[in-house]
């Protein structure tokens, strides 16, 4: 690669922070000014221009175009200030950039399969430059966020997943792979805009949708057969059968579905113990969830499942739930349901009644907003839960903030102060009285990045629902007593990358106690060094470059 090569690539170039050793060693002379920056004065500048920024969209492009001239300065800066970009970097803003992602479109290391592309699947595969993928994050833009079909403009959420598998896990960026799968889309917004980048036809459905992203699905498995497939932002249906067809098959795992289960498990295990419980006491509550979707289904088999790690029997546990969606509660005499959905069904009380009637009758302490649909947790939702229980558990998870089903202003306000509130995105604390009340943000980056590390790491054959157990266990336990007695439900996200550390530990334990890693690396007490030494750490290849 020449020189000039060199500065302009971005995983190689480090542009104006190279020492004058990298100068020489590149035969940079002349090509760049005379005084190198140091990343820390790099990052103040940096810093300074977002700060500077007010739009939103325009602080996340501010970013995304470091990352596209150096890689390394651009995770130098997301992994030092993780807390204040991540709402940047992911959600909320990168909805807005997948809504406007093709009138702000630059060239991606990304892949594109689309329709048009039978027949050259493996050709696509073999285009990419990288010989080692660790990780893939698939999507097709079926169900962006809380925003619904987003075509081909949903290869953001991969983009942005991935940046905190780097960031907040320590994946090598050199060797992640974002994939958008293109099977058109019904956005008709998108499809009437002369301006949209994606496949202007409807979204193709059925056994031939299957066939397409399985074709996808074998090519990328074929040339990186370790590599971890996840399934991310597909619609409810296709994500349920797609995580069917192939988490036996592959190392894969769909993230809105385990990935939210297993965060929202943390969040719940620790508002248990706040309550001085435990996740097996859920059996005296009921939880109402607004959305009967893939991640409704994905956070009450994670919570089954912890309830039954417990002792509670699988019977006794489902009775704990009660989904409602746009046709009302799935109860009995409901006869549109997909199998997931009928494992929760009520056949004690009638199916179809609105989320309020539901309510009465059934007198939540617990209620879990994943319907996309904002506005939808209101105070006379929050005032029949506060007939039940002296604090409620509000979890309004729907993203971006906008599609969120309430927010922490109105929770606080509704209950006087005493809420467990944790939401998808981001909410800022509220102060009341003079008292901080807490948000948290319940957003699976707390548990993805570091489950799909530790499994790609080690070449685990599978992604086990132990795995996931242990991965939301690990997450719970690194809150203190103290903490969760203030409505603290997860540890600070500035620490993000020792909380992964963490967890990525207690996952490899996981898969080795269950024999799906056939070569572990090293033995099991050693495992939280070795993986320090598989974490990519930003400065140290600055310095090697
Ligand atoms: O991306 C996020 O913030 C969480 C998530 O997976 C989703 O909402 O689909
Ligand atoms: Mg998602």
């Amino acid at each position: 690669m020449s020189s000039m090569q060199v500065l302009h690539e971005p995983y190689q170039s480090a542009m104006e922070v190279f020492t004058p050793e990298q100068r020489t060693k590149h035969h940079m002379r002349g090509l760049l000014p005379a005084t190198p920056l140091s990343p820390e004065a790099f990052e103040k500048r940096i810093l300074a221009d977002f700060d500077a920024e007010t739009d939103p969209l325009k602080k996340f492009l501010i970013l995304s175009d470091l990352a596209d001239r150096s890689l390394h300065l651009y995770y130098y800066v997301i992994t030092r200030n993780f807390g204040k970009l991540n709402p940047f970097i992911y959600t909320p803003t990168v909805g807005l950039y997948c809504q406007k992602y093709h009138l702000c479109h630059r060239p991606k290391r990304v892949l594109y399969y689309t329709l048009r592309d039978e027949g050259h699947i493996d050709e696509i595969t073999s285009n990419w430059p990288q010989k080692e993928v660790d990780i893939v994050v698939m999507t097709d833009g079926g169900r962006i966020l809380g925003l619904g079909d987003q075509g081909a403009n949903g290869i953001g959420i991969p983009i942005g997943k991935l940046a905190l598998y780097c960031a907040a896990a320590g994946s090598d960026p050199e060797k992640v792979l974002p994939v958008q799968i293109d099977v058109g889309t019904s956005n008709m917004k998108l499809r009437d805009d002369p301006l949209y980048l994606g496949l202007n036809q409807d979204r193709l459905r059925g056994d031939a949708y299957y066939a397409f992203v399985g074709t996808v699905v074998e090519s990328i498995h074929k040339r990186w057969p370790k590599a971890l497939i996840q399934f991310e932002d597909f619609g409810m249906v296709n994500a349920l059968d797609l995580l069917d067809i192939w988490r036996n098959k592959i190392l894969s795992f769909n993230d809105d579905i385990q990935g939210t289960g297993a965060v929202t498990l943390a969040a719940l295990i620790n508002a248990c113990r706040a309550r001085g419980k435990t996740v097996k006491d859920l059996v005296n509550d009921r939880i109402l969830f607004a959305g009967a979707g893939s991640a409704a289904v994905g956070i009450a088999d994670a919570i089954v499942a912890g309830m039954v790690v417990e002792g509670v029997p699988k019977e006794e546990a489902v009775k704990s739930f009660f989904f409602v969606n746009t046709k009302g509660l799935v109860g009995k005499g409901r006869t549109d349901l997909n199998p997931s959905q009928i494992r929760y069904q009520r056949q004690d009380f009638p199916g179809g009644t609105d989320l309020i009637a539901t309510a009465k009758a059934i007198k939540p302490t617990i209620v879990i907003g994943v319907s996309g649909t904002p506005n939808q947790f209101t105070e006379e939702l929050v005032s029949i839960m506060k007939e039940n229980t002296p604090c409620p558990i509000i979890f309004p998870l729907s993203n971006p903030t906008s599609q969120a089903e309430c927010t922490a202003e109105q929770v606080f306000a509704w209950t006087g102060g005493k809420a467990v509130f944790a939401a998808g995105s981001p909410f800022a604390p509220v102060t009341k009285d003079g008292v901080t009340l807490h948000t948290n943000q319940c957003n699976n980056m707390y548990i993805f990045p570091a489950l799909g590390l530790a499994a790609a790491k080690v070449h685990a054959t599978r992604v086990t629902d132990r795995m996931l157990y242990r991965s939301a266990a690990a997450l719970a336990e690194q809150v203190s007593e103290e903490e969760v007695k203030k409505g603290i439900l997860f540890p600070p996200l500035s620490q993000i990358r020792d909380i992964s550390h963490k967890i990525a530990t207690a996952v490899v334990h996981e898969a080795m106690d269950e024999g799906v890693v056939p070569e572990p690396p090293c033995k099991k007490e050693e495992v939280h060094e070795w993986l320090r030494t598989q974490m990519y750490d930003p400065a140290k290849k600055l310095a090697e470059l």
